[in-house]
């Protein structure tokens, strides 16, 4: 019988990793002839908070990126629940909430319209709209256009489809971005309580936080490196 390496190796990350979402195996990953980090080596569970730290400029972005599958690392690979990302695509989409740092909105629909747009763009259906509105304090601004909305609120509008998804994993690319101290602490509790209901969250955020204690987060730190 001919067992090819892929095959083996997935044999070989699911025995390691077995109860881990997310488990990434020697992670490599270059940039304008940089190495931005090597053998990157860890797995995130259910419950898991993971904070990528580092300077402007360190690859939290790229790492983010390739987490989700929308860029390949140069070598090394993303695991979900076992399986390389590239050979679970749909069940791993399915299962991922992704929020790079440009948020997403379009500026010619309104609050409203962009949440509906998101979500059935995610397979939802069934959702109340104004009522997920008014739980990042956009009531009042349902029909607003994006583009005439504050920075702030468009932020919120973007991460509005946090309150109604049903992912597991959700990676956030400084999600804190451009909102107000209340804000901040309701979106703490809401990843604190999504990661206590068996969820994940990696994200980079250059804001201290208070909700979430060290205690409750891992944090990865990539450093700037010249080499
Ligand atoms: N697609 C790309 N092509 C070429 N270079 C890139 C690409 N994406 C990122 N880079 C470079 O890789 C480096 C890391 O960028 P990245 O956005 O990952 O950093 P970051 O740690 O997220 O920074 P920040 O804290 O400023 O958001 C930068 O020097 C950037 O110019």
């Amino acid at each position: 019988m001919v067992i090819d390496k892929l095959e083996i190796e997935d044999s070989v990350v699911q025995q390691t990793t077995a109860n881990a979402l997310i488990s990434v195996h020697d992670l490599t990953c270059i940039r304008e002839e940089r190495i931005l980090f090597d053998a990157l080596a860890f797995s995130v569970n259910s419950g898991d908070i993971l904070q990528i730290e580092g300077p402007n400029g360190a690859g939290k972005t790229s790492l983010l990126r390739i987490l989700a599958g929308l860029s390949r690392p140069y070598a090394g690979r993303v695991c979900y629940l076992g399986q390389d990302i590239g050979r679970c695509r749909d069940e791993y989409n399915q299962d991922l909430l992704y929020l790079g740092h440009l948020p997403g909105v379009k500026s010619e629909l309104t609050a409203t319209e962009n949440l509906h747009f998101n979500l059935r763009l995610n397979g939802y259906v069934d959702f109340d709209t104004a009522g997920i509105l008014g739980q990042v304090n956009l009531t009042g601004f349902e029909d607003a256009l994006a583009g005439h909305l504050s920075a702030g609120q468009h932020r919120r509008t973007a991460l509005a489809r946090l309150w109604h998804t049903q992912s597991k994993v959700w990676i956030l690319d400084e999600p804190f971005t451009a909102i107000d101290k209340k804000g901040v602490e309701q979106l703490e509790r809401l990843l604190l309580a999504h990661a206590d209901n068996g969820g994940c969250v990696i994200l980079t955020t250059h804001q201290d936080m208070n909700q979430i204690t060290d205690s409750r987060l891992t944090k990865i730190r990539l450093d700037y490196r010249f080499d």
